[in-house]
């Protein structure tokens, strides 16, 4: 068992206004890890093959003061100083569109973009498509993203096909090898112009600038374009000019900017027939094979089917859902929604996640649903609506603060609270056997369809840090390497309030009680019998609570475990220990 995180009082406990500043008046070294690093990385929470070790909390408050750029702005530094380059560009013999999470022809940004400069210049269009194993290694991503995405390309391909558009794609097992061969790629195709929309995550900001500079030094004009989000991040602040860290606030002024700015609702032009003869001029590129699964991503034939049969891949099945939910679901949302039994939203989240249904098009259709209004009219539609939104928000506060996508949270002293580090516990956690059912049938759902409710996503989060007292971001990893619609802003930021580490202003004592839970969202128990079999035979609401209901014999024939924490004592260690290190 890993031993539990020492509270430090060097720069890892809560940091004083001048962070940044050593006793001697020098300025604190911003290379420093943290002083618990060592236990992130042995606790699998630092992927230390990829990263460096766990910041401080100093080197956060760097970001935040500007000493540090954000990728944000460097990507934006590459683009302005490349700008004269890109004026001058000839329009070589091919247009190309590069995909990475835009996997759709409707309502996308940079690939209508590539397709106007390809009928301007009546060349051919080409798409591109990179896998890179160690990115999809680094990035958490799970064996069902992964196979969903292949499932999309395909899809992808066939219709860029009719079109007589080529979808190139590669394996390229080195992530730093992108840029080059992206840029190698279009000098071999003689390419001009490359389009792409944004992804903000680090890892990928820091890609997209390299390539901007990479392009402009080769004579090839790369502009990415903001596609993933309704409203760009960045153009929304707060009256004293800064990013908001609050949804309900952010939310106003969101629907106040689309208001005010109609066009950022208008859809992108499908791209049409492909101008040049790329039949002729690029024929091998037409039949190219769908890249091969990383072999530590790989399903079983069972997962493989099941996952085909529940998530059905591509644009079309994104397009096919969203009219159902709106037409049958979507009216009854804002009181349905919290309702674990049967399917009470949307599931698009995959769709989402992999770019086969953009945002914009979500909120377009909802508010053509709803007579034309995005905040009057059907609360369910209203409400699902602001739940599109939080996608956005949460996008934004990760562009704002990037060090959430380095293993810290919004509130960096966040990370000195005392976690415990039990990996018997986690493991319980993981397998859904803590004796907790509404917790246990939410991580047995999460293991069989590679997706969860929202609301037991927060009930699961909230138990793993608060009642375990676990490092909540061992969960985030474990979440991200099961979801199918594992999206790094969502995740972090639905992590960030299941454990009050995040931008969500309640405070660290709003501790979700599972049993409180359990019965006021699955009142019959109908979810819990559905994913922990063990208990099916439970009458009434002992199903709940089985051992402290009179359901333990039944519960213990079927081996189904007591609770491995006591809820009030643990709640009772949870407010002393944030108490501690938030207010200490
Ligand atoms: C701990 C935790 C982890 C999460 N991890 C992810 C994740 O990795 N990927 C992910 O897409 N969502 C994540 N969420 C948010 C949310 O749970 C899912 O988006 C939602 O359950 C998906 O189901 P749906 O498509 O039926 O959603 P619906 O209720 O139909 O909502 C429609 C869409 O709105 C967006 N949305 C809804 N709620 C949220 C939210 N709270 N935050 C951000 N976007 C939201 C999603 O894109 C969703 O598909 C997480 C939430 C928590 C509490």
């Amino acid at each position: 068992m890993a031993p539990k995180r020492k509270m430090s009082n060097s720069n890892g406990g809560s940091p004083p206004n001048n962070a940044r500043e050593s006793k001697k008046g020098k300025p604190d070294d911003l290379q420093e890890p943290h002083p618990n690093a060592k236990q992130t990385e042995e606790f699998g929470i630092v992927l230390r093959d990829f990263y460096p070790p766990e910041m401080s909390n100093g080197r956060c408050k760097a970001y935040n003061d500007g000493t540090i750029e954000r990728p944000i702005d460097a990507l934006e530094k590459a683009c302005k100083e490349t700008a004269d380059k890109r004026r001058v560009m000839t329009p070589g013999k091919a247009a190309v569109h590069w995909f990475k999470t835009d996997l759709r022809l409707q309502d996308n940004r940079a690939l209508s973009r590539a397709f106007q400069i390809a009928k301007d210049n009546q060349i051919p269009l080409i798409g591109v498509y990179i896998v890179s194993p160690e990115d999809i290694s680094a990035h958490l991503t799970s064996p069902a993203r992964v196979d969903f995405t292949l499932r999309t390309l395909k899809q992808l391909q066939r219709d860029l096909g009719e079109l007589d558009i080529p979808l190139y794609m590669e394996t390229q097992e080195k992530r730093k090898n992108i840029p080059n061969r992206i840029v190698e790629l279009c000098q071999k195709w003689e390419a001009k112009h490359l389009c792409a929309n944004l992804e903000y995550e680090v890892d990928e900001l820091r890609r997209d600038a390299k390539v901007v500079r990479l392009c402009g030094d080769n004579d090839i004009d790369f502009t990415p374009s903001h596609d993933t989000c309704v409203v760009t991040p960045g153009m929304l602040s707060t009256g004293a000019g800064k990013q908001y860290a609050v949804y309900t606030p952010w939310f106003r002024s969101w629907l106040c900017f689309l208001k005010e700015n109609p066009d950022y609702l208008e859809l992108s032009e499908d791209p049409g027939t492909n101008p040049g003869n790329a039949r002729k001029q690029f024929a091998d590129l037409f039949d190219c094979t769908i890249p091969a699964t990383p072999s530590n991503k790989t399903l079983s034939d069972v997962e493989r089917r099941r996952f085909e049969k529940l998530y059905p891949a591509g644009e079309h099945e994104a397009t096919r859902r969203l009219e159902k939910f709106l037409k049958e679901k979507c009216g009854d949302y804002d009181t349905n929604r919290n309702m674990l039994p049967g399917q009470t939203t949307s599931v698009l989240s995959p769709y989402f996640a992999s770019g086969a249904l953009s945002a914009r098009t979500a909120v377009v259709t909802a508010k053509r649903a709803n007579k034309n209004h995005l905040d009057r009219y059907d609360q369910g539609h209203m409400a699902w609506i602001s739940e599109v939104a939080w996608r956005d928000f949460y996008r934004h506060v990760l562009v704002h603060w990037p060090f959430i996508c380095m293993n810290k949270c919004f509130k960096p002293e966040a990370t000195n609270i005392e976690w415990e580090y039990d990996v018997d516990q986690f493991q319980a956690w993981c397998d859904g056997k803590t004796g907790f059912p509404i917790v246990d049938a939410a991580m047995r759902q999460l293991k069989h369809c590679a997706w969860m409710h929202n609301r037991t996503r927060m009930v699961v989060s909230s138990f793993l840090s608060k009642d375990l007292m676990i490092d909540w971001r061992r969960g985030e990893r474990f979440f991200m390497e099961h979801l199918i619609d594992g999206d790094f802003a969502s995740n972090h930021g639905g992590w960030g309030f299941g454990s009050s580490t995040g931008v969500d202003p309640q405070p660290y004592f709003r501790i979700f009680n599972p049993l409180r839970q359990s019965e006021r969202f699955d009142f019959d128990g109908e979810y819990i019998r559905t994913w922990v079999p063990e208990l099916r035979d439970i009458k009434g609401n002992a199903i709940h609570e089985p051992y402290g209901r009179g359901g333990g014999a039944i519960a213990q024939k079927n081996g189904y475990p007591k609770p491995i924490v006591e809820h009030a004592a643990s709640r009772d260690r949870a407010l002393a220990r944030y108490k501690s290190a938030l207010q200490g």
